[in-house]
């Protein structure tokens, strides 16, 4: 009940829609009511059991069905005699068309008001769903995530639209039905409705059993979906490693195994849930049958009018939909709460890295920035040690080492992408914990090996988040990235969209946009992880000369693997194993004979790069 709550305060405030929903629904049922009340005049004057205006006096006010009767009766008898039988037939059947036309129109409204409600509660999830997703530290976003993310983000969302936002609906509309026609009932015939009432609960044991099965099953099959969308996303990004190694049959298999478990569960709560519905029909049928005989005998036996008789079964009847409505909607608000359970399993996760709350603004950068006596883990693997590193404003920084040596973890410790665990990064002496991270992030630009792109124009993936950017301003960074050119060669220039990840573009092309992103960013310090593929000559010297522009002037701390760019730099940090174990100028190293003359002879025999 607590996520049903919680789902439902996404529709706060809630007057403004559940005060109209409440009037609109209110006249729907009313009219609805009237209108079957004219079935007993209709049936009263086709049985020929109209009594004569002589033997009628008007009713005296009251509120039981005696005084609606007794007033249908009085005003039929009025009409038969002024206009006769069949004038007054028609008359009914128009009060009908008008008093049905009435109830819907009303209905129509309602359901207007709970298109609404759905809508807005749906976009206000999804809206903080996203805004939660992106606020999340770094390290939540593992690959086996990814897919789950995706799943929760469309198909749990799809699945509380379904069913708790439809259940809703019936939640709201029909208990005011069912108590208007309960009414109804009891003013008819009280005693064969307190006996519908003492049966009608053994209907709902059934589908509550039902429900809570559902729930279950419901979790383990949007588990399923998470599953299957991380394949989908696995095996389309790497569609070229399965064609090359001939695995298509492998991933076909892994593909197909999770298909089937997930048809599996659909299939059995498909069981399940379309059980409700009929089970509870039957049981309402049934009843029915029992108050037939038992109405019908008291028809019988003149205490009862057919007429009335007959507007208590299909008042009865009308009762039913409510019914098993609510009984479908109880199993399938099951599938909804578990839905709605991992939707709020995201919202309520919480997020380590912010800021606290004496944060200041980061407002110039003037001395350097220190690491000092960094600790780090991932869980409980250890992955840095004891580092401490000085680098003054203005220099350039090369890390190098071993694959796995934990270069990428601890450049991602200055931004906050993570927070070390023992030892403290300082921007000018201040730990960068005291600062916002907004301030702190405003001063770093970032290039990653891999471009990260996104499928919107390039204009768009320069001017990436940043605000008040024009033109000139995008264009100046693009010749400064040596991108200008081949920019204002494609299609619509700067207003083309490069597709999902950059992928209508070559490698050196992703590389000069994503420094033409930092570029325009402008930031004190730079981080920039350098690409290990190797471009042809001409692209690697567009892409090498805008690199340098970028790293000129700034504080630079390099990821680095091209030799022309170690040689450049004022400190070489060699980094293995979580702990710096070279630290130099290139001479010095070199002089050393350690990890890094290694790295370096290797590097010189397999063309320039330091790769592992
Ligand atoms: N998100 C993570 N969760 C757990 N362990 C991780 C995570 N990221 C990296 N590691 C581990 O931390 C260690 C250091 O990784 P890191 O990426 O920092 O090394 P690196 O020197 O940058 O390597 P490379 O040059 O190959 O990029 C590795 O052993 C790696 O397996």
């Amino acid at each position: 009940m607590k996520t049903f709550n919680r789902i439902l305060a996404f529709a706060k405030p809630y007057p403004r829609f559940a005060v109209p929903y409440f009037i609109f629904a209110m006249a729907s049922t009313l009219f609805g009511l009237v209108n079957f009340a004219f079935l007993m005049p209709i049936l009263d004057l086709l049985f020929n059991a109209t009594k004569s205006l002589e033997n009628l006096t008007k009713p005296v006010p009251g509120f039981n069905i005696d005084y609606f009767k007794g007033i249908l009766d009085y005003y039929t008898a009025s009409l038969i005699q002024e206009y006769g039988k069949s004038t007054t037939l028609i008359f009914i059947a128009l009060f009908l068309i008008s008093t049905n036309f009435l109830t819907n129109i009303f209905k129509y409204f309602s359901q207007l008001i709970n298109t609404r409600l759905r809508a807005t509660v749906i976009y206000n999830m999804r809206e903080r769903m996203f805004d939660k997703v992106v606020k999340l530290d770094v390290g939540y976003f593992t690959n086996q995530r990814k897919g789950d993310l995706m799943s929760r983000m469309t198909n749990d969302l799809g699945e509380i639209e379904n069913s708790v936002i439809g259940a809703l609906q019936v939640f709201f509309r029909d208990p005011f039905n069912l108590v208007i026609y309960f009414i109804t009932l009891l003013m008819i015939q009280w005693e064969l409705m307190l006996f519908t009432l003492l049966i009608l609960p053994i209907a709902g044991l059934g589908v509550s059993i039902i429900g809570k099965k559902l729930k279950k099953e419901s979790e383990e099959s949007q588990r399923s979906v998470g599953h299957i969308l991380s394949l989908i996303d696995e095996s389309i990004s790497g569609i070229r490693i399965i064609k090359g190694f001939i695995a298509e049959k492998f991933v076909i298999n892994r593909f197909n195994d999770q298909g089937k478990k997930y048809a599996d569960l659909t299939n059995s709560m498909g069981n399940k849930r379309e059980l409700a519905s009929p089970l509870t029909e039957f049981m309402g049928v049934t009843i029915v049958a029992i108050i037939l005989y038992i109405g019908g005998n008291l028809v019988f036996s003149g205490k009862m009018e057919a007429s009335t008789f007959f507007l208590f079964i299909i008042c009865f009847y009308k009762i039913l939909e409510p019914v098993k409505s609510l009984a479908s909607s109880i199993t399938s608000i099951q599938r909804g709460i578990a839905a709605g359970d991992r939707i709020f399993d995201i919202l309520d996760h919480p997020v380590s890295i912010e800021d606290t709350p004496s944060a200041k603004t980061l407002s110039a950068f003037t001395t350097g920035v220190s690491l000092k006596n960094i600790g780090f883990k991932y869980e409980e693997h250890e992955v840095l040690k004891h580092i401490s590193i000085d680098i003054p404003k203005g220099k350039l920084i090369a890390l190098v080492g071993p694959s796995g040596g934990g270069k990428s973890t601890l450049v991602d410790l200055i931004p906050r992408f993570y927070d070390p665990a023992t030892g403290s990064v300082e921007i000018d002496g201040v730990n960068i914990k005291d600062y916002t991270l907004n301030s702190l992030r405003s001063y770093i630009g970032i290039v990653t090996q891999e471009s990260i792109l996104f499928n919107d124009t390039i204009f768009n993936n320069i001017a990436f988040g940043l605000p008040n950017i024009t033109q000139e301003d995008v264009e100046r960074a693009a010749r400064i990235a040596n991108a200008h050119e081949f920019i204002i060669r494609t299609e619509k220039g700067y207003q083309t969209s490069i597709g999902e990840r950059g992928s209508k573009l070559s490698g050196g092309q992703r590389q000069r946009l994503s420094i033409a992103r930092a570029v325009l960013k402008n930031p004190d310090i730079l981080i920039l992880d350098e690409a290990t593929s190797a471009l042809d000559n001409e692209s690697e010297k567009l892409v090498q000369e805008a690199l340098n522009y970028l790293m000129k002037d700034r504080t630079s701390i390099v990821i680095a693997h091209r030799l022309s760019t170690i040689r450049h730099a004022d400190m070489i940090l060699v980094l293995d194993k979580g702990q710096i174990k070279e630290q130099g100028t290139h001479e010095q190293l070199l002089a050393q004979e350690g990890i890094y003359y290694k790295l370096h002879q290797h590097a010189s025999e397999t063309g320039g790069m330091i790769i592992e």
